[in-house]
């Protein structure tokens, strides 16, 4: 209920002041680095601060429209990247994290103070991305992480509250800051799921 109550007003936002996809986009986006080592995401609150490890470069990062996946206050928009699940490590406060949805595929481990989600897991052996954590690497002070390089599950933001008609607008703006626009994720990784359901049948 809150989420749509928001997501409204960020709606409204955007057809008088333009669309606001995520400040790692609006406010230009960020080259990835080359040998860039990883960094240390931390939540958003001022004491006792979640903080989590991550060694070497994240992967496939993209903005996400979804409903589940966490967006910072005034962003339409998730952004959200891959590393294998063998390089994070939480090292501070984890007795603040909580699983958001236990009965996703993805497990979201959120700060239960700041709500903040921290990353997200996958349990199941058999889901094609099992062995990646999904990560928010706009949580981290370092810089050069790997660049969004596509808009996923851009119709979803209707569900929680934007107008439809402002859905050309927001595809436009996507595509012009260098973000294609789909309705699930991309092609290659379409493929890539595709291809593990066709070689475990
Ligand atoms: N319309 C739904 C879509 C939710 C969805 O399927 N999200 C994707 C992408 S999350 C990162 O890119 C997904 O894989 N979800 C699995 C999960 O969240 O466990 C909505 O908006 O809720
Ligand atoms: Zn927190
Ligand atoms: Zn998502």
């Amino acid at each position: 209920m809150i989420n749509k109550i928001v997501n409204k007003y960020k709606a409204a936002f955007c057809s008088s002041n333009g669309v606001h996809i995520h400040p790692n986009v609006d406010n230009g986006i960020q080259p990835t680095s080359d040998n860039f080592e990883g960094g240390v995401l931390k939540c958003h609150c001022r004491s006792n601060t979640v903080t989590v490890e991550i060694k070497g470069q994240s992967a496939h990062n993209h903005v996400c429209g979804c409903s589940k996946c966490w967006k910072p206050n005034d962003s339409l928009f998730s952004q959200v990247a891959v590393i294998p699940r063998d390089n994070l490590k939480v090292t501070n406060n984890e007795s603040k994290l909580q699983v958001v949805d236990e009965s996703a595929a993805i497990k979201r481990f959120a700060c239960k103070d700041c709500g903040v989600h921290m990353y997200g897991r996958i349990d199941n052996t058999d889901h094609p991305f099992f062995g990646l954590d999904f990560i928010h690497t706009e949580l981290s002070a370092e810089k050069g992480w790997s660049a969004p390089e596509f808009a996923a599950f851009v119709s979803s933001i209707i569900e929680t509250g934007t107008n439809p008609e402002d859905m050309g607008a927001i595809r436009k703006q996507l595509q012009s800051q260098g973000l294609e626009p789909y309705d699930c994720l991309s092609p290659v990784l379409m493929d890539a799921i595709a291809t593990h359901i066709a070689n475990s049948k």
